[in-house]
C-alpha cells in the first residue's frame, strides 16, 4: 500500500469506526508501531492491545496487509482523587481508570536484508513510515529462527540486532538518494538541514531531529565532505532520536523465555525491555468478554464470574493466576503506557469548561483526557481544542487550585484545565 492509500485507509478506519475520536486523534496522532521479524506474535499483541481478531497462526507471513487499531492507554482518573462521578466523552474511565484512546498498526514481518527489498521488506517497512515510536516485538521463547521458522535455541539479543540495523538501513536508503545533488544545494544554499528533513518527511522526521542529529555527531560544516559512514552513522542517530523504541520480549510464558529475557535486558540497557505474553492477555481479554471472568488490571489478577466453565478452561485460567502471580502482569498494558509515557514523554491533561465543577457546557465531569506532549502549554492545548480557541486565548485556569496560568505554563501530568478566550 502506498503512503496516501495507507493514511487514507487509517483516516476512513478512524472516521468510520471511531468517529468521535477523530478530531482528537488527528490532533495527537501519536501512532505506535509493532514491529519485528515473522511469527513472533505481533498480531496476537494487536489483538491483546486492540481487541480486534486478526489473523494469527504459526508460521511465518501471516500478516501482509498492515492492521490499524485502537488502543488504549491508561492512568488514574482524577474522579478517584477528586471524589466526583466522571462521564468521559472521548475517552473511558473504569474503576477510576482513565482509558485513553491511541492508535497501534501491526505490520508484516521483516527478515534480514529487507531494505534491499528481500520477503517484501521495502513495502513493509514503508507501512510503518507514520509510525511515532516502535515495539519491537522478539520471540523471547527462542523457538523462531531469522526468518520466523519454527527452530530451537534461537538467541533473539540476533533479532534485536538485525532488526535495528535493517531500521537504520532504510532511513538511509532514503537519505543517500540523490545524495550528491542535495548536498551540492545544501552546501550552496546552507540549508542542509531543510534539505534532509523534505527528503525524510514521509518517516515522520521533522528538522529539529535532523538539526539535533546533525549536532550529536558534529558533521562536517560542509555536507559534500561527509562521508558514506557519516550517512549511515545519521540515518542510526535520526532513528534513535526520531522512532523510539521499546522492547517486547514476547512469549514470555514459555519455560525458555527467562534465560533469553535476562540476555535482552544486559544486552540492550539503552532500552525498555519488557516480557509479554500476548497470549495470555489475549485469553484474559476475550474470556472477560465472554463473560466468564472479571479481569483486574490494577491488581493484574481475576475473578471467575460464570459457573459453566469446564475443566480445561479450568486449567488454561489457573495457568493464567500461576503466570500472573509469578510475572506480576502479562506485560502488555505495561508496553503501551510505557511507549506513550515514557518514550514519547507524553502526559494527560484534562480541559474543562467549568472549573467548579470540573465539567463541560453540558455537565458531562472530566469530559475529555488529552493526551500530549510534555512541554505543551496552555496555549497550545486551547489550539488543540480548537483554532479559534487557540486564536482568541486569553488565559487558562487550574481547576485543582482555581488559579489563573498565562499562555505559556506548561501544562503538568493531571492538570484539569479551563481555558478562557475572548468571545
Ligand atoms: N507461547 C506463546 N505463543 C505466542 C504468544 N504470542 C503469539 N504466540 C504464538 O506465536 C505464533 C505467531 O503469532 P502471530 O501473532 O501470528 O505472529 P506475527 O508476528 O504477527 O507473525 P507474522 O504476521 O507472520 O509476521 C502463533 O502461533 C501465536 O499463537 C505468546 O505470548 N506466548
Ligand atoms: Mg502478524
Amino acid at each position: 500500500m502506498n503512503e496516501k492509500i495507507y493514511f487514507i485507509f487509517i483516516r476512513y478506519k478512524i472516521r468510520y469506526s471511531h468517529n468521535k475520536l477523530k478530531k482528537y486523534l488527528s490532533e495527537t496522532m501519536a501512532i505506535l508501531g509493532l514491529v519485528g521479524k515473522p511469527n513472533v506474535g505481533k498480531s496476537t499483541l494487536f489483538n491483546a492491545m486492540t481487541e480486534k481478531a486478526v489473523d494469527i497462526a504459526n508460521y511465518p507471513f501471516t500478516t501482509i496487509n498492515p492492521n490499524v487499531g485502537i488502543s488504549y492507554i491508561t492512568t488514574p482518573c482524577p474522579c478517584k482523587e477528586l471524589n466526583l462521578k466522571c462521564n468521559p466523552q472521548n475517552s473511558k474511565c473504569i474503576d477510576g481508570i482513565r482509558h485513553i484512546p491511541v492508535e497501534v498498526v501491526d505490520v508484516a514481518g521483516l527478515v534480514p536484508e529487507a531494505h534491499k527489498g528481500k520477503g517484501m521488506g521495502n513495502k513493509f517497512l514503508d507501512d510503518l513510515r507514520q509510525a511515532d515510536a516502535f515495539v519491537l516485538v522478539v520471540d523471547a521463547s527462542g523457538k523462531t529462527d531469522l526468518e520466523g521458522n519454527p527452530t530451537e535455541n534461537h538467541d533473539p539479543v540476533e533479532d534485536v540486532k538485525f532488526l535495528l540495523k535493517e531500521l537504520d538501513m532504510w532511513i538511509y536508503g532514503i537519505l543517500s538518494k540523490n545524495w550528491d545533488k542535495l548536498a551540492r544545494r545544501g552546501q550552496q544554499q546552507k540549508n542542509i538541514v531543510k534539505i534532509i528533513a523534505e527528503q525524510l518527511s514521509g518517516l515522520n522526521i521533522s528538522e529539529e531531529d535532523v538539526k539535533s542529529a546533525i549536532n550529536t555527531l558534529s558533521l562536517d560544516e560542509n555536507p559534500q565532505r561527509w562521508r558514506e559512514e557519516d550517512l549511515q552513522n545519521l540515518a542510526g542517530t535520526l532513528r534513535k532520536i526520531s522512532k523510539p523504541m521499546i522492547i517486547a520480549a514476547n512469549k514470555a510464558d514459555h519455560p525458555d523465555a527467562m534465560e533469553n529475557i535476562k540476555r535482552l535486558k544486559e544486552e540492550f540497557k539503552d532500552y525498555i525491555v519488557i516480557p509479554t505474553s500476548a497470549e495470555i492477555e489475549l485469553a484474559l481479554r476475550r474470556a472477560e468478554k465472554a463473560g466468564l471472568i472479571k479481569y483486574d488490571r490494577v491488581k493484574n489478577d481475576f475473578e471467575i464470574v460464570s459457573d459453566s466453565l469446564n475443566e480445561a478452561q479450568r486449567n488454561a485460567l489457573e495457568y493464567i493466576r500461576e503466570y500472573l502471580k509469578k510475572y506480576g502482569s502479562t506485560g502488555v498494558q505495561e508496553v503501551l503506557n510505557r511507549a506513550y509515557f515514557d518514550l514519547l514523554d507524553m502526559i494527560v491533561v484534562y480541559p474543562v469548561e467549568d472549573e467548579n465543577k470540573y465539567s463541560d457546557k453540558k455537565g458531562n465531569v472530566l469530559p475529555d483526557s488529552f493526551l500530549v506532549k510534555k512541554g505543551t502549554t496552555a496555549r497550545d492545548l486551547a489550539y488543540m481544542i480548537h483554532t479559534e480557541i487557540g486564536d482568541k486565548f486569553i488565559y487558562a485556569i487550574d481547576a485543582r487550585k482555581k488559579m489563573r496560568v498565562g499562555a505559556d505554563y506548561q501544562l503538568k501530568d493531571g492538570d484539569i484545565i479551563k481555558i478562557v478566550s475572548a468571545k
